[in-house]
């Protein structure tokens, strides 16, 4: 175990609260983000709702194994951009995408796309937990049969494997046929990122995933997104900038301009927070615009 994982483990301990006790096993750390190299590179990509633009021309690349905040006041297209990454724009009537999207080597726009593949590939978290109304245990097993997978043991090795990995397990072994909207929010919104993790994502993208929560379930969940840092690749939209700044490697500031939602700056978080190369930038992280 890295240090880093250890405090985090440490920290997770010490919360008191017995219905968000975090029980984690140890969960590998992934390799150190340190060697930028883009698993998804999005080049000069618009995007319109019916005749109203709300990205225009954005260029980003995202880095693989790294966490990616994006930041900037409401309306700017964070989410916009987000959903456009695993295609789920597609299902808004009269969205319209332009521009490329890359993923490990495929076109994400293309029409021959396996889209169902894609979105297994790079899994969405959203703000409000939507657990199925299902069991816990169909909450897994459910995506798991869909994708193909059949066999009963190796469908719970991996449930297993996904709820000792958000730290559920141990809270929910004994009650595995419950249902899932009996959890607290905190556990829910970490079942559904296990449901995630269950198709095995290269990608994690994730939309203020713990703004719907209570304090220490948001801390929890925090930790948990931390310690997933280098196994998977994270983007990340948060209002919260001191938790863009704890959690994320690199950052990205959008801001609402005259022409739709622009990417003002990108850049490693730390660089981005303590010496912004943007004016708007600089205001924004110091709390005097947005
Ligand atoms: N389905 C939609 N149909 C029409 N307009 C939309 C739709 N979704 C978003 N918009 C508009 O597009 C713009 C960008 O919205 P988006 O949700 O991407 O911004 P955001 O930065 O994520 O905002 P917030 O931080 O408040 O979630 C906004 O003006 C929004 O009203």
């Amino acid at each position: 175990m890295t240090n880093d994982t250890r405090d985090t483990c440490n920290r997770a301990d010490n919360l008191n609260d017995p219905e968000n006790a975090y029980t984690l096993s140890p969960l590998q750390a992934g390799p150190p983000c340190c060697d930028p190299e883009p698993l998804l590179s999005v080049e000069n990509l618009s995007l319109h709702y019916a005749d109203k633009i709300a990205l225009e021309n954005i260029s980003l690349d995202i880095y693989r194994g790294c966490i990616t905040a994006l930041i900037g006041p409401s309306g700017c297209g964070k989410t916009s951009f987000l959903s456009s990454l695993n295609r789920l724009t597609d299902m808004i009537p009269g969205c319209r995408v332009s521009g490329s999207i890359r993923f490990d080597g495929l076109n994400v726009r293309s029409p021959d796309l396996d889209v169902q593949g894609l979105r297994r590939d790079i899994g969405m978290i959203f703000q409000k937990p939507v657990p199925f109304p299902l069991s816990i245990r169909r909450n897994i097993e459910l995506p798991l049969r869909e994708h193909g997978m059949r066999g009963q043991a190796e469908i719970n090795d991996r449930l297993q494997e996904v709820l000792r990995d958000v730290g559920l397990w141990e809270e929910v072994k004994d009650r595995l046929e419950a249902p899932a909207q009996a959890l607290s929010g905190g556990q829910q919104q970490r079942l559904c990122i296990a449901r995630a993790l269950a198709l095995q994502p290269k990608v994690l993208l994730m939309d203020e995933p713990c703004s719907a929560l209570d304090p220490i379930a948001s801390a929890v969940v925090e930790d948990l997104i931390k310690r997933l840092q280098g196994r998977y690749t994270i983007v990340i939209v948060t209002h919260n900038l001191a938790q863009a700044r704890r959690i994320a490697n690199y950052a990205a500031l959008f801001w609402m301009q005259e022409r739709g939602g622009r990417l003002i700056e990108f850049g490693r978080c730390q660089q981005v927070f303590e010496a912004p190369a943007h004016h708007l930038t600089a205001a924004y992280v110091s709390g005097r615009r947005g």
